[in-house]
């Protein structure tokens, strides 16, 4: 059991990587997908299910955990691992990006953010030192600086002063999180879609000697190839040696260009999303069970799957479920999407070890463009 934060590149196929974090509460096999569990909670699963399915690591959010029910509660009860029975590892993100998207009547200045809660509308301040407060109280293994993420398309003065005061936020949180023996905080690199903003966040974020970094700024409304094209610029500039997370990220098409770029982790709504809106991901694309032309399919999602939800209800059954808003089409479609998901991460890292990450990615892709026959 190790007592120290450590990312090792294992093998690499081009610029992709295959690598390992490992810290006391566990390793992380990159390149990884880290499932969305805001309130602690990942949602319709249960954590053996989460587990299950292969997720080493799931993510909590600071800002929704510290409106409800408080971060010093979690603490007084154990912690965010005690409090949700997760003992692997978490990551937590500063919160700034959910102030900025959630909450009411917030205002941004260097010192930090002060808003209201969308919950019952109490004022709070939200510093870098505050953010790293609250993510050492959940007990997270992975702490995200407080950054400020600009929204695109945005002038580019906009977008140089958000990414300068993301660097002094940098600054303030590396400070306040000192050292943490197996825990590391990451930096956020912005930018937006100007690429001498983002090599110069990059260039200051590696200078800062931090244990991993994330690519913030991105999925936020640009088309892919600008989101590629910044992935380009951004990964030559960071330390090889560090691990490298894109935030909010993606698709399966997103998740296999980005790793291509150098990638290693990622995290999305999307497949925990999908499942409570009766949408099912397959390797042979995605399936809308709210679809009539489900009705009397007995076929399963995926007869191969090692997944029950996949290989052992009808389609006619999961479209029942759906149609009827029963609970359970939501739980056994998100069961689905993350099992479909950590396949998937499963089949990109034994393919760069096989250094045949280009033609299987080309499978993958020319399967799900083939669609669902
Ligand atoms: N849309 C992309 C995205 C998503 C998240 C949220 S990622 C997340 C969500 C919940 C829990 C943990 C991490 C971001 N978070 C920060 N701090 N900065 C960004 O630029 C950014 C961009």
């Amino acid at each position: 059991m190790t007592k120290a934060f450590t990312f090792k590149v294992l093998a690499t196929d081009g610029k992709a990587r295959r690598g390992s974090i490992t810290m006391p509460r566990g390793e992380i096999r990159t390149p990884a997908f880290m499932p969305v569990g805001t309130g602690g909670t990942v949602k319709t699963m249960y954590m053996d299910q989460v587990r299950g399915v292969g997720s080493d690591i799931i993510l909590g959010n600071t800002y929704h955990l510290m409106l409800r029910p408080g971060a010093e509660r979690v603490a007084r009860l154990g912690g965010l691992h005690e409090f949700a029975r997760w003992p692997h590892p978490i990551l937590t993100d500063s919160g700034g990006f959910q102030v900025m998207s959630l909450s009411k009547l917030r205002k941004l200045t260097e010192k930090g953010v002060t808003f209201r809660s969308h919950i019952d509308g109490a004022a709070y301040e939200m510093s870098p030192e505050r953010s790293i407060e609250i993510q050492g109280l959940l007990g997270a293994d992975i702490q995200m600086q407080l950054d400020e993420c600009t929204a695109l398309p945005a002038m580019e003065k906009e977008i140089e002063r958000a990414m300068e005061l993301s660097l002094r936020w940098a600054e303030r949180c590396r400070t306040a999180f000192g050292d943490q023996q197996g825990k590391a905080m990451f930096g956020i690199v912005q930018g937006g879609d100007i690429a001498a903003l983002r090599l110069r966040s990059a260039q200051a974020l590696k200078a800062m000697d931090l244990k991993g970094y994330a690519i913030g700024g991105l999925a936020v409304g640009e088309p892919q190839p600008v989101m590629l094209e910044m992935l380009d610029i951004t990964c030559p500039e960071l330390p090889a040696d560090r691990p490298r997370y894109l935030m909010g990220v993606g698709t399966p098409d997103d998740i296999l260009k980005s790793v291509a770029r150098g990638i290693d982790m990622f995290d999305c709504v999307m497949p925990t999303r999908a499942g409570r809106h009766g949408l099912a991901y397959t390797r042979r694309g995605k399936v809308n069970l709210r679809n009539a032309r489900h009705a009397d399919d007995p076929r399963p999602l995926d007869e191969e799957s090692d997944c029950p939800a996949a290989r052992d209800y009808s389609r006619a059954y999961l479209h029942h479920l759906v149609r009827s808003q029963e609970a359970l089409g939501a739980m056994l479609l998100t069961w689905n999407n993350l099992s479909y998901y950590q396949k998937l991460m499963q089949d990109i890292r034994a393919a760069i070890e096989a250094g045949a990450f280009e033609a299987r990615a080309a499978e993958i892709s020319e399967r799900w463009a083939r669609g669902d026959i």
